[in-house]
């Protein structure tokens, strides 16, 4: 049988010795699939993202519990071991995309520095490369590529971070809530972008999101989290069909009945415009 590519077991996480947050969480990740953490606001899904990269919030900790990616043990790693895995083997995205560049440099040249300290490749080619992504992010390409962040706009910065992240063809993708800051349409696009990206390249994606629509579309396999324990798991169609907990069925039946096809329809008419 194969390793998994992520495996969370039986994880911890609290207040010192005191308030536990998240309890006995137990997450797996195959290679090339997408993983859904499903729950409301202060559910623990950024804690459970952050737990595995050992970035932590001061105050909290791992009381108990393993982290395994590609079979080694997280927990064994020093800080400076797990850094290291942070952008060429782990890509994490989320909401705050602010600190993604330094305000003096061109976002172009930043991502082209970016690629090239991780890939033996010419400017000319990663130059080449970097605007194909930012095109491909349904960005102005070159407009952006020799902009300083200041002179773009919050979601085209974070696509823009999002773009140099998939350059380093990360074997897992963490996306905690990663769109929450676009608008449908560029949300849509930078999604559909990571699925084509995650054909090529067969990286897994772990979704961390409160939005179960967008679940149900992208994900394999979900997990419903609720008090910082895991309720519920299972393939998406399980959980959307016939759901086990009562908060499960809660979550389903908040889900607003729009017909998928025309929903569909809908957004890539107005994406057309
Ligand atoms: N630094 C901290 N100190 C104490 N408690 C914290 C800290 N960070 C998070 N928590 C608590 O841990 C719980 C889980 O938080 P977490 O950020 O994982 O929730 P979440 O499901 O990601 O929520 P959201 O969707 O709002 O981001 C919450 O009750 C939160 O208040």
């Amino acid at each position: 049988m194969s390793t998994a590519l992520l495996k969370i077991e039986n994880l911890v996480v609290g207040v010192s010795n005191k308030q536990t947050l998240l309890n006995k969480i137990n997450v797996c990740l195959n290679r090339g699939e997408t993983v859904a953490l499903i729950g409301e606001s202060g559910s623990g899904k950024s804690l459970t993202a952050k737990s595995i990269m050992g970035l932590l919030p001061q105050g909290l900790i791992q009381r108990s519990g393993k982290i395994t990616f590609k079979g080694e043990s997280m927990s064994e790693m020093t800080l400076k071991e797990k850094r290291g895995l942070l952008g060429k083997e782990i890509a994490l995205i989320h909401q705050d995309y602010r600190g993604s560049f330094t305000p003096y440099l061109k976002v172009g040249s930043q991502i082209v520095e970016t690629l090239r300290s991780h890939e033996k490749i010419s400017r000319k080619r990663a130059k080449d490369q970097v605007l194909f992504v930012l095109d491909q992010m349904n960005l102005p390409a070159k407009r952006v590529y020799h902009s300083y962040p200041f002179q773009l706009s919050g979601g085209q910065i974070q696509r823009a971070a999002i773009a140099c992240m998939m350059l380093l063809k990360p074997s897992l993708l963490i996306c905690d809530e990663a769109t929450s800051a676009l608008d449908m349409i560029s949300g849509e696009i930078v999604l559909d972008y990571l699925e084509r990206v995650q054909k090529q390249t067969n990286c897994a994606v772990l979704y961390i999101t409160h939005d179960l629509t967008q679940a149900y579309k992208r994900a394999d396999y979900i997990y419903i989290m609720n008090e910082g324990t895991v309720l519920e798991e299972g393939p998406s169609s399980k959980i959307k069909e016939s759901p086990q907990h009562h908060y499960t069925k809660q979550l389903n039946s908040a889900i607003l009945p729009l017909p998928p096809n025309e929903t569909e329809h809908n957004i890539r008419s107005v994406g057309n415009l």
